[in-house]
């Protein structure tokens, strides 16, 4: 963290000026601590590959200078007066939402994620009219809410994905009673997200049938990440064959691509869950749905308590990320490389051992 006086400290980040998404050294100002706030020195922050949608500005709402990174981890510098459940030295974990309006159905039922007044973690206003900015800076300031302490057992650059591509995948296993062990599942695009559904799906006690673009991935995804089965989507013979054989896909591509081959792989009542965030209409013909009594549905992140029960599941289960360690001057480099599909699972950023304050 750089200079503080009385009301403000000022630190640094990397963001992103306009839609190229190139990141770069940018200096701003902390809100002063809050009763509630927890001040926390950034140590480590994986990019998703909704980072690059929101720097490129993807769905038309991306607002600069933008700083992105919601898979943040740090370690507790500061507390306010009323922070309870954290203090100084803590290692702590920040998602993709810092606020929510504690009042509606959703937050009433402790899923604020899908408060209609949430407050992002970047590209988006805070309560006192501040922009928020992300997890690529050398600190962020967040109400304890929507802070999660990083259990023991786990290291914190393996915690980082698991604070966005990992709750991702538990919430809507959990939600849609898909945890029974037995189940056969599919995860369509073995990306960040895709490679924490194997891990948590074979956790659970799935089969696991990976739905690639390609053959690339096919060694590693059952050798290293455990997978039964891989398929090809652009394989017909691949894809027929498995018709009609699996309870649900997590559905991960970030790209507009049809619906009706996944569709077809579903059993009765079989699930498709959306995931990726596409900014253009999908399409299918309704007999594909509703012979088999089929359900398209989607989900978001997931809620905190299912963020605490996700780290602690990796922890029972020894379940880790499978990531690449960069440090802060490589991230304009780890971005082109996820968007040209060439990362093993997870970029994660060093940003802690980066003194990012000196490239101020
Ligand atoms: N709903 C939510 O709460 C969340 C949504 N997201 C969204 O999920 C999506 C995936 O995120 P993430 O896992 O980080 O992304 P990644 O880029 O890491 O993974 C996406 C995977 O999808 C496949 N893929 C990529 N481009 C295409 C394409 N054009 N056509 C077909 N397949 C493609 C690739 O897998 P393969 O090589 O196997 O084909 C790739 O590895 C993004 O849109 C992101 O914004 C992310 C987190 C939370
Ligand atoms: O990576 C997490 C965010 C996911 C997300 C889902 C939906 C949406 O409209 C977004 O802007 C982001
Ligand atoms: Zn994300
Ligand atoms: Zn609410």
């Amino acid at each position: 963290m750089g200079s503080v006086d009385a009301s403000e400290t000022t630190v640094t980040g990397w963001a992103a000026r306009d839609a190229t998404g190139h990141l770069s050294p940018y200096t701003y100002t902390l809100r002063k601590t809050g009763p509630e706030d927890v001040v926390l020195k950034v140590k480590y922050c994986g990019i998703c590959h909704t980072d690059i949608h929101q720097v490129k500005n993807d769905l038309g709402a991306s607002k600069y200078p933008m700083v992105p990174g919601h898979e943040v981890v740090g370690e507790v510098v500061e507390v306010g007066p009323e922070v309870s459940k954290f203090r100084a030295g803590d290692v702590v974990g920040v998602g993709v939402i810092v606020g929510c309006c504690r009042d509606c159905r959703p937050c009433k039922a402790n899923v604020e994620q899908y408060c209609n007044k949430k407050i992002w973690s970047y590209n988006d206003v805070y309560t006192d009219g501040k922009p928020t900015q992300g997890g690529f800076a050398s600190a962020m300031v967040v109400d304890q809410k929507f802070v999660v302490k990083i259990p023991a057992g786990l290291a914190p650059e393996q915690a980082a994905p698991l604070l966005c591509a990992g709750v991702t995948v538990y919430s809507p296993l959990k939600h849609f009673g898909l945890m029974t062990p037995g189940l056969r599942g599919g995860i369509l695009g073995l990306g960040g997200v895709g490679h924490m559904g194997v891990k948590v799906a074979k956790s659970m006690g799935h089969h696991v049938t990976v739905i690639s673009s390609s053959n690339k991935k096919r060694a590693e995804a059952m050798d290293d990440l455990g997978a039964d089965a891989y398929l090809v989507s652009s394989d017909a013979d691949q894809m027929a064959a498995a018709a009609d054989s699996l309870d649900y896909i997590i559905d991960t591509v970030p790209a507009k691509h049809p619906l009706e081959p996944y569709l077809a792989l579903l059993k009765m009542d079989g699930k498709l869950v959306l995931m990726g965030v596409i900014a253009e209409p999908l399409s299918f013909v309704s007999p594909m749905v509703m012979l088999g009594r089929k359900t398209i549905t989607g989900s978001f992140i997931g809620s905190m308590d299912e963020t605490e029960e996700v780290l602690q599941f990796c922890v029972d289960k020894g379940l880790t990320s499978q990531i690449e360690v960069v440090k802060m001057d490589y991230v304009n480099q780890a971005f082109e490389r996820l968007e040209r599909n060439d990362v093993r699972y997870r970029f994660v950023v060093d940003v802690g051992g980066s003194n990012i304050e000196d490239a101020a």
